[in-house]
């Protein structure tokens, strides 16, 4: 639910705005709102969240008034529990404050658990029995498509399984899963989304997709750092992350930051992608991650009218490469336009078409991994 909606069974959001302009500071002047413009409201079983957006210099100020605000909201009918998340935009060109480590700060200065550089350096999420990236050495190869639609695999195995979309400049997850809404905020952490049966975040949850895109080099090494920390992951069997496009220090971050158990290499069959899957192998092997194997992506088409099967970027590229490389052959997933649409309507077609051809791959491939890793519950 939107600020343009109104809850169901609770105040509607003019009481809302009316309770926050109640709770006023010290001197009388100011309340929350006369720092802060209100960007979303949610009331969900009597628990109402507050988006509200401030510029990271009010944030502070906002803060001191921010308990009294969420009990007050508490004491309307309908609301049982409020939560006021701040949402601090750095505006296009701005200079990030901080020296360039902080693009985004979701939370107030107060429940901020820690910087990258303050944090301790042990290894993060250990309550995820097996991390698993899915990369690729150039974009465009399908890999978002891929990390999602393995994650949904694995979900449909019964295995408890998380979706962590990493690519930063592009992140495709809110349309890959179809959820737009900003996730919650508890203590300081952030709350994954649930979507499909799978716990989820990509920084497309939180501000919006061109705002991503002007971050660039340490920024995005800050981001992501402060990204892996701050999320409040639950326990889970398997968690996909799906990688940044590239070999690049971004990768090396995450690389670093998380025990991962493997890495799943996604490629065309055509030369050039190859040769970058060549390059993403070797950049795990460099990081002593071990590769689980190479997925061949849009491998062959095959004509929705009549089945005859053309391979258009030449066929079995990946598996070559694979054995030349001594990495396990994953499997192939053809070219078929039921994939790309399920992704772009937000339906992984894993769990929204099971019986077609496309879940079919993606479940073997997932069946695969679990194996190999013992995940099977
Ligand atoms: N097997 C497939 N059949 C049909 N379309 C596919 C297939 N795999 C991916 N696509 C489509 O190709 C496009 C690119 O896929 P995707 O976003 O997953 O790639 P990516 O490698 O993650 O890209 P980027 O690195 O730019 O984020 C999307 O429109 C997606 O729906």
């Amino acid at each position: 639910m939107t600020s343009s909606d109104t809850p169901e069974n609770g105040p509607d959001s003019g009481k809302i705005l009316e309770t926050l302009r109640l709770v006023q500071d010290e001197s009388g002047t100011s309340n929350v709102l006369s720092f802060a413009s209100l960007e979303g409201i949610a009331v969900r079983d009597g628990h109402a969240q507050i988006s509200l957006v401030t510029s990271r210099d009010d944030a502070h100020r906002i803060e001191p008034l921010r308990p009294r605000a969420e009990a007050a909201l508490a004491r309307l009918p309908g609301i049982t529990r409020a939560t006021i998340v701040l949402t601090a935009h750095r505006a296009p060109g701005q200079p990030p404050a901080g020296g360039g480590h902080r693009p985004f700060r979701l939370d107030s200065p107060a429940n901020n658990p820690g910087t990258p550089e303050t944090r301790p350096t042990g290894k993060l999420l250990p309550q995820v029995r097996a991390i698993i990236a899915v990369a690729s050495g150039k974009g465009g190869v399908g890999k978002s498509t891929t990390a999602v639609n393995l994650a949904a695999g694995l979900a449909k195995l019964g295995l408890r399984t998380g979706l962590l979309d990493a690519d930063i400049y592009g992140p495709s997850l809110p349309r890959m899963l179809g959820h737009s809404a900003k996730p919650f905020v508890e203590n300081g952490k952030i709350i994954p989304i649930e979507a499909w049966g799978m716990h989820a975040m990509s920084i497309g949850f939180l501000v919006d997709e061109r705002q991503a895109m002007i971050w660039r080099g340490p920024m995005v090494m800050g981001a992501i750092s402060q990204f892996l920390g701050d999320v409040a992951w639950p326990e889970l069997d398997v968690l996909i992350i799906d990688m940044p496009p590239g070999t690049g220090d971004a990768q090396l971050t995450i690389s670093q930051k998380l025990s991962l158990r493997g890495a799943v290499i996604v490629s065309t069959p055509q030369d050039i992608a190859l040769l970058d899957a060549r390059r993403g192998v070797a950049m795990f092997e460099k990081m002593n991650v071990p590769i689980l194997g190479l997925i061949e992506n849009m491998s062959y088409f095959c004509c929705p009218n009549c089945n005859h099967r053309t391979e258009l970027f030449g066929h079995g590229g990946a598996r070559a490469q694979a054995e030349e490389s001594g990495v396990p052959f994953l499997g192939e997933v053809p070219l078929l336009a039921d994939i790309r649409a399920s992704g772009d309507a937000g339906a992984p077609i894993v769990l929204s078409s099971p019986d077609s051809e496309g879940a079919h791959a993606y479940t073997a491939v997932a069946r695969a991994i679990a194996q190999s890793l013992r995940l099977d519950r």
